[in-house]
């Protein structure tokens, strides 16, 4: 019984949004043509969202927008800059501090140079690593625009011993580097040694898990895997829980396998190897899903709003206490309680 549980003192909470695509064009299909999609409802299913988090009792202590915030048929229409101040105006609204997270539709609206320097680059809200008893280690970086390679990520603790990383799994991709870019050239070679179509985003002939090798999915870097283990080696030693953030889903059981990461297994392996990882927040799959694995981490995927009925909602709030999570999604997004894995 969750109202039995040891730790009943909410400690802070947070909200959650995904997949917002906005666009001012009339509604249409996804690629499949299994799903409509909302593209001016988005926007303003969002400043509901923002309405209801403004609204609660105690304002959110920061809100996770997990990518995708304007659609990619924006930049067809010369209105990438126009769609993203649309949705930059209602977050002005809001309340609590927003952490962006980049999908594949910021790459096909800008290149990194630019999202760096816009407001989508949140990395300004990193926090600082302070704790009385783990030595403090060099896990801060630093974002130069101007470097080809450089990935986006970041973290911050909005309440003592817990942590919240943010990301980047584009940064293996063919979108948004210079083909000039070891990273893109990289990544070609890595699509291309899975996915022989001429068009990359087709799936044809890809079997089982190998369906995720399409050009609008991407991957991890080893420099961002090294840099995020020696994060978690902190969180770990200094007991704190770690919910990790992302655009793909990298549990195949949390998402249809063509949402999933390219190198989701070395993701997931690593966070399993640290103690402190509870749960990782994904969007890009507009369905959702749910997934507890073996190591007791929760993964999330936030329905996305792009495909959300004019009528419902696709957002959430997270309650965080000492001992659990309890998600209360609103619209199409299920109320779930999280309990932390036994470390
Ligand atoms: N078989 C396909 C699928 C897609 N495309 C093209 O790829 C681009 C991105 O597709 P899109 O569905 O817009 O991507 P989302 O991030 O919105 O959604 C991801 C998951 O599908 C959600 O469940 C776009 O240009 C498509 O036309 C393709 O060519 N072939």
């Amino acid at each position: 019984m969750e109202t039995e549980a040891a730790g009943n003192n909410l400690y802070f909470t947070f909200g959650v949004i995904a997949d917002i695509q906005y666009a001012d064009i009339r509604n249409g299909l996804n690629y499949s043509r299994t799903r409509e999609r909302y593209y001016r409802n988005s926007l303003r299913l969002l400043r509901n969202a923002i309405k209801e988090w403004n609204e609660e009792p105690v304002a959110p202590n920061f809100i996770l927008q997990l990518g995708d915030i304007i659609d990619g048929c924006n930049s067809q229409i010369k209105a990438s800059e126009e769609a993203l101040q649309t949705v930059l105006n209602e977050f002005t609204n809001c309340l609590s501090p927003v952490h962006h997270v980049w999908g594949n539709h910021e790459f096909y609206n800008f290149d990194r140079k630019q999202l760096l320097k816009s407001v989508l680059n949140s990395k300004h809200l990193e926090g600082d690593i302070v704790s009385s008893n783990v030595p403090s280690i060099s896990i801060k970086t630093e974002i130069n625009p101007d470097d080809s390679e450089a990935f986006y990520g970041y973290h911050f603790s909005p309440f003592p011993k817990f942590r919240f990383i943010i990301t980047d799994a584009y940064d293996l991709s063919i979108l948004g580097r210079g083909k000039s870019s070891k990273k893109h050239n990289e990544s070609v070679q890595i699509l291309k040694s899975y996915n022989k179509n001429e068009n990359p985003n087709s799936p044809e002939g890809l079997a089982g898990l190998n369906i995720r090798f399409l050009g609008f999915n991407g991957g991890f870097s080893q420099e961002q895997l090294e840099w995020l283990n020696a994060v978690l080696d902190f969180s770990d030693q200094n007991q704190e829980k770690v919910t990790v953030v992302g655009h793909l889903p990298i549990h195949p059981g949390s998402t249809d396998p063509v949402c999933v990461a390219w190198n989701f297994n070395e993701m997931l392996s690593m966070l399993q190897a640290h103690s402190s990882v509870v749960c990782f927040i994904a969007g890009h799959d507009h369905d959702g899903g749910y997934y507890l694995d073996d190591c007791g981490i929760h993964h999330l995927t936030f329905e996305g709003v792009i495909e959300t009925s004019p009528e419902s909602q696709a957002f959430g709030t997270v309650h965080v206490y000492e001992d659990r999570m309890i998600l209360e999604g609103r619209g199409r997004i299920p109320r779930r309680v999280l309990w932390y894995r036994e470390r």
